[in-house]
């Protein structure tokens, strides 16, 4: 389960107060998947933050009692002056898992062959997702957080190999997916939310969602 009890969140421009949770509260129940929508620069990526515990809420209680995932394709936690396979294998100690087991799936995933030993910093952007990529496919978790649909690289062949591994593992994993288009929604989740300056609206289902969602989007 993970709870939000009268979360607040906001951020001071400099100019305004940019509201993005006012004392929200709601739940999300293992193998009951959720939405949320809301438009671009409302907040999507801060409240899968605060939900993976990168971010800090102003005022209100976040309650986790199952393992969360950090985003999907989050690309901080790994440090780049060490080698993939320190990192790897320092973060497998950090989930309490089997360093050689960790090490051996990522080597095998993400396939950057002699680059496994040499250090992040070294790495191109898309070495750095697959590497990050892989990673969250060897820990397993009760509840993903996906940023905006399906992470990806510039690799088709590893995009196939990550997405279909990923793909099975969602199939009986709870998740929460936030996005701007609906579509993205559909795939995973069947109740959604939608946010509206800072008040998240909750629904029994996705098309009663997408109804108040495309009549304040589209007037
Ligand atoms: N640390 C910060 N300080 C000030 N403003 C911030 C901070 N972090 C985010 N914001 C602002 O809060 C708003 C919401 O940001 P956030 O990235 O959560 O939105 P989003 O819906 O994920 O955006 P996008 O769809 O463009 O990725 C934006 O206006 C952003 O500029």
């Amino acid at each position: 389960m993970l709870e939000f009890e009268n979360v607040s969140k906001s951020f001071w421009t400099g100019a305004q107060r940019k509201v993005i949770l006012d004392r929200a509260s709601f739940r999300v129940e293992l193998g009951n998947s959720l939405g949320i929508l809301a438009p671009n620069g409302t907040g999507k990526t801060t409240i899968v933050n605060m939900m993976a515990g990168l971010e800090k809420p102003d005022e209100g209680a976040i309650r986790r009692n199952c393992r969360i995932s950090f985003p999907l394709g989050f690309m901080g936690g790994v440090v780049n002056r060490h080698t993939a396979r320190e990192n790897v294998r320092y973060i497998a100690r950090l989930y309490g898992l089997d360093p050689d087991y960790i090490e051996a799936f990522c080597r095998w995933i993400c396939n950057l062959e002699e680059y496994f030993d040499m250090p992040v910093g070294t790495f191109s952007q898309g070495m750095r997702a697959r590497l990050n990529f892989s990673l969250l496919l060897a820990l397993d978790f009760d509840i993903y957080l996906i940023d905006e649909g399906m992470p990806s690289t510039t690799d088709v062949a590893f995009n196939k190999r990550a997405g279909q591994i990923l793909r099975e593992r969602l199939k009986d994993r709870t998740i929460v997916v936030v996005s701007h288009k609906a579509q993205t929604l559909e795939k995973f989740c069947r109740t959604a939310a939608v946010l509206r300056d800072g008040r998240l609206h909750m629904f029994d289902t996705l098309e009663e969602a997408k109804a108040l969602y495309d009549y304040q989007t589209q007037g």
